[in-house]
Parts: structure tokens; sequence; C-alpha cells
């Protein structure tokens, strides 16, 4: 049953009638034949004895099932599947490669295409096939059929079906899978984009879901101390050129950072100049909605190397304020104790983080944000695990610089000596900052910007001190109850 040359435009429909005809009439014979098989079979069944029913004639037709299978249905099919719950494991990165593999061939043979930019800051398009289109590829010889479907469910799955015929198994398997393979992880590194990862939870479980990673920040445009930023890149430099050091010193190939301070003074923006930097994809983890341990280590599971996995704001994120539950919980038995057992707990998280599984393909960064770095449970912070400790603290004088260079391309002004001395009374964030030295309209310049923030930083140095004087007002009235009390 000569299915048509790949050079053919298009199996129609779909190529499985192909794969099928000319059987029609093979299996009519072959059902005659079999019905007429059946009837001796029913006469002679009674006469035979049973051991030889059941251990000659029962063997024998066992062994000739698949003989009789490979018969009627000759071609094989090899489904890879996008985001089965293994793509930490490869199955995903499979996904990606045939897909990436299938972009160079579906841009002349298929009729029905995706199309979608192949990399930030370029033109060039990543074609593929769309849902149920189908192409033929050729590969010494052997014609094999790529078929896009999705598969239903909650969470559609995008995947591929390799169709090829039983006797170029061996050729398939050892030589045309690792060509794909290879061909397609070329074509990805060549068109890379960084994703951005976020979790996402349907009824049944909690999977990754992504979108392109655009994020303008970069090292170029963060303000801070350039001492304290040159460190903090020079970490990520000794990082992502550590594969050797790290198995030498026998340590799994990941970093943990934790970027500590009051909202506004850019941890977010930091995190994502780092992904820039490093040119990693980011899976930001919602805590709050994974419901359970096993969940949270999927997902973790799951994620590929290269990357940098995000809890933001971590002491709101989950229980994980509390000390380390060191009592197993009692097994549930109501359905308050069910809801219990749902929750993420410290523990939880701390396997997930050290899981074995954090030593298997490495080159990842996980990152912890929060606002109250006094809440957190010192386990969890433990040098180890949040390997470096970064404060991201109020404006300072030459944060406030870089902001105006990059902003207006000053680097001198009558009142940056004002605005040094306000900055140390007044305790605001680079993100108020920066909004101030914003131009709000066509008339506004550095003049007007730079003039609004003095107004502003003198506005909260007044404030703050008289705060301040507040507050030692109270401790003194304290003081005084103390001594009246005694
Ligand atoms: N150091 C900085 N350099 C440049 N811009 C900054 C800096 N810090 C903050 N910004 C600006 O302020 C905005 C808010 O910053 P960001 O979201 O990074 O703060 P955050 O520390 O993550 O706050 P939160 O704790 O509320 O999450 C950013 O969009 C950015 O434009
Ligand atoms: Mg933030």
């Amino acid at each position: 049953m000569p299915r048509p040359k790949a050079t053919m435009p298009r199996p129609s429909p779909k190529g499985a009638v192909e794969r099928y005809a000319g059987l029609g009439s093979a299996l009519t014979s072959l059902g005659s034949a079999l019905a007429g098989l059946m009837f001796v079979w029913s006469m002679v069944r009674p006469f035979l004895p049973r051991t030889v029913f059941k251990y000659y004639l029962g063997h024998l037709m066992r062994r000739h099932a698949r003989w009789l299978v490979a018969l009627l249905d000759p071609w094989l099919t090899i489904t890879i599947t996008d985001h089965d719950g293994g793509g930490r494991l490869g199955i995903g990165a499979v996904y990606d490669r045939a897909k990436a593999y299938l972009s160079a061939q579906c841009a002349t043979r298929a009729r029905s295409l995706r199309a979608e930019l192949a990399a930030r800051g370029t033109e060039r398009f990543l074609l593929s096939m769309d849902h149920n289109e189908e192409i033929a590829d050729e590969f010494q010889g052997a014609t094999v059929w790529w078929h896009s479907v999705s598969l239903g469910g909650a969470v559609p799955r995008r995947t591929y079906r390799l169709v090829f015929h039983e006797r170029h198994r061996d050729l398939i398997v050892e030589s045309y899978l690792p060509h794909v393979s290879r061909e397609g992880r070329a074509i990805m590194a060549s068109t890379r984009r960084q994703k951005l990862f976020t979790n996402t939870f349907d009824r049944h479980n909690s999977s990754w879901s992504y979108v392109v990673f655009e994020h303008p920040s970069t090292f170029d445009t963060l303000a801070m101390d350039p001492a304290k930023k040159r460190a903090i890149m020079d970490d990520l430099d000794a990082f992502r050129n550590g594969r050797d050091y790290y198995a030498r010193i026998g340590k799994a190939w990941k970093r943990g950072y934790l970027l500590y301070g009051p909202p506004g003074t850019g941890k977010s923006t930091m995190i994502a100049a780092m992904a820039n930097y490093l040119g990693y994809d980011v899976y930001n983890i919602e805590l709050t909605s994974v419901t359970t341990n096993g969940e949270l280590q999927r997902l973790f599971v799951e994620t590929k190397g290269k990357s940098i996995i995000v809890v933001e704001d971590i002491d709101c994120s989950a229980e994980l304020t509390a000390k380390r539950d060191r009592k197993k919980p009692p097994p549930p038995s109501g359905p308050d104790d069910y809801e219990e057992a749902r929750k993420v707990t410290l523990s939880g998280l701390l396997n997930a983080i050290d899981g074995l599984w954090s030593a298997c393909g490495g080159e990842r960064i996980i990152i912890f944000t929060t606002n109250h770095v006094e809440k957190l449970d010192p386990a969890l912070i433990r040098r180890g695990r949040m390997d470096k400790h970064i404060e991201m603290s109020y404006c300072c004088f030459e944060a406030f610089r870089f902001l105006a260079r990059n902003y207006h391309g000053i680097d001198a002004h009558p009142l940056f000596d004002n605005i040094k001395a306000l900055l140390d009374e007044a305790n605001i964030t680079p993100a108020d900052v920066a909004e101030h030295l914003m131009p709000k309209c066509a008339a506004d310049d550095a003049d007007s910007c730079l003039a609004s923030l003095v107004k502003a930083l003198a506005e909260k140095a007044k404030e703050n001190a008289t705060t301040a004087v507040i507050n030692s007002m109270d401790d003194l009235l304290k003081d005084d109850q103390t001594v009246l009390d005694k």
C-alpha cells in the first residue's frame, strides 16, 4: 500500500486514507478467511483436549497476534507532547526541538501554518504547523509524516504524531529522531527567546504556561550603588561559568538570592535585569495557587535549566513564617483537616528547593523577594539555600545621579547638592525618584523635574522629622510610665 511521496503537495485527507488505501481488498479477503477459520475452530475445539488448547494453541495465537496486527497496520506512531509533566526530564524539550525542526520543513510544505516572532528584536518569523496539519519528511530514503494535533482537556496539550512504516523502525529510532533533536536544538539556539512562565491551576493540577519575556530592565538602567551592582554582576558571571567548579566541589549547580527591602526599591526590576543579563527564562511561582507540597515539588521538577525561579513576597506567599514544622501532621480526618493538608508548608518548600532533582541538569537561580526579611524562618534563608542576600535600599545619591543621567542625560545640576542633603533625611525609594524625574508633559524638562523632586524630598524629610519627634516623645512617656509604675 504505497503512500504518496513526500514531494507531493499534501497527502489528502490528512494522510490517513492513503495510509489505509489499498487495504480494503486485503481486509475483505482476510475477513472471509478469518470467518472460515473461526467456523472450523468452533467445530474442532470441543474435541481438543483442554491442555492442547490452553498451552499450545493459546501460546501460538498470542505469539502471532503481533504479526497479525503488523500485517493489518504496518504504520507506527510516536507521540510527542508538550508539557506533559516531564518538561524537566526532557519530554517538553523534545517537543520544542521537534517544533523547531519542523519550522524549517513546514515553511515550504504545510498549507496551514502558525507564525510567531523567532527572537526578540528580530523581524524573523518562526513557523509551525497549525492544528490538524500534516507534512511529510524524507530521511535516508524513508518517508515519515508529522501530524500536529491538540489533545483535549482543561489545558490543551499540543502534540505531534510521527507516523512511519514499521520497516523503518530502527532507522527512525536510531538515526532520524536524534537527527530531529540535533537540528531542532541548533535552530532553537539561533532563534531562542526568553520566556516568562507562570503556574496556572485548573481543577486538577498546576502547570506552567508562558509568554515571551520582554522586560526592558537591564543593569544599565538599574539605579543602585555602582560597586554593589558590579559585585552582583560578577557573582552572576561566576555562576554562569561555574559548571566545572560546582561539579568539582560536589554542589548542585544552583544559586539562591534573597532580595529584601521596602516596596519600590527595585527588587522585581533587579530580577528582570538579572534575567536579561544571563539570557535565562523566568519561572514565577505564585505559591498561593499551589495547593500541596507534592504539586510544588512537581512544578520545580518541571523547570528547565538556564532559568531563574522566582517566589515574590515570600513572607505573604504561604504559611512559611512559622517555625519549621518538625512534627509530621496527623492524617486528615475531617474536611478542615483535608483543607489543612492541601497547604504548602515550609518544609515542603525547603524540599522543593533542595530536592535531589535540583542536582540534575542544573544552572538554576532561585530568587526570593520580601519586604519583611525579619519575618522569614532562618531555615529558609540560610546560606546554602539563599546564598547571597541583597538589600535593596532607599535611593542613595549615586542611584539618584544614575537615574538623572538615564532620564535627562545630565551629570550635574545646581540642585544636585540640595538633593544630596535631602536624600539622607527623606528615605525615598528609587521608584518615587523615578516618578518625579519622568516628564509628565511636553513642557517638562530637567529643571522642572528636579524642582518637583526637591519639593517632594523636602516634604518627606519634614514628615520623617515630625515622626521622629513623635516617636521620641512616645519613648519618653513610656520611660516616665515605667518609673511611675515602679
Ligand atoms: N533601582 C531602580 N532603578 C531603576 N528603576 C527603579 C529602581 N527601583 C524601582 N524602580 C522603578 O520603580 C518601579 C517599581 O519597582 P519594583 O517593582 O522593582 O519595586 P519592588 O522592590 O519590586 O517593589 P515591591 O516590594 O512592591 O514588589 C519600577 O517599575 C522601576 O521603574
Ligand atoms: Mg516587586
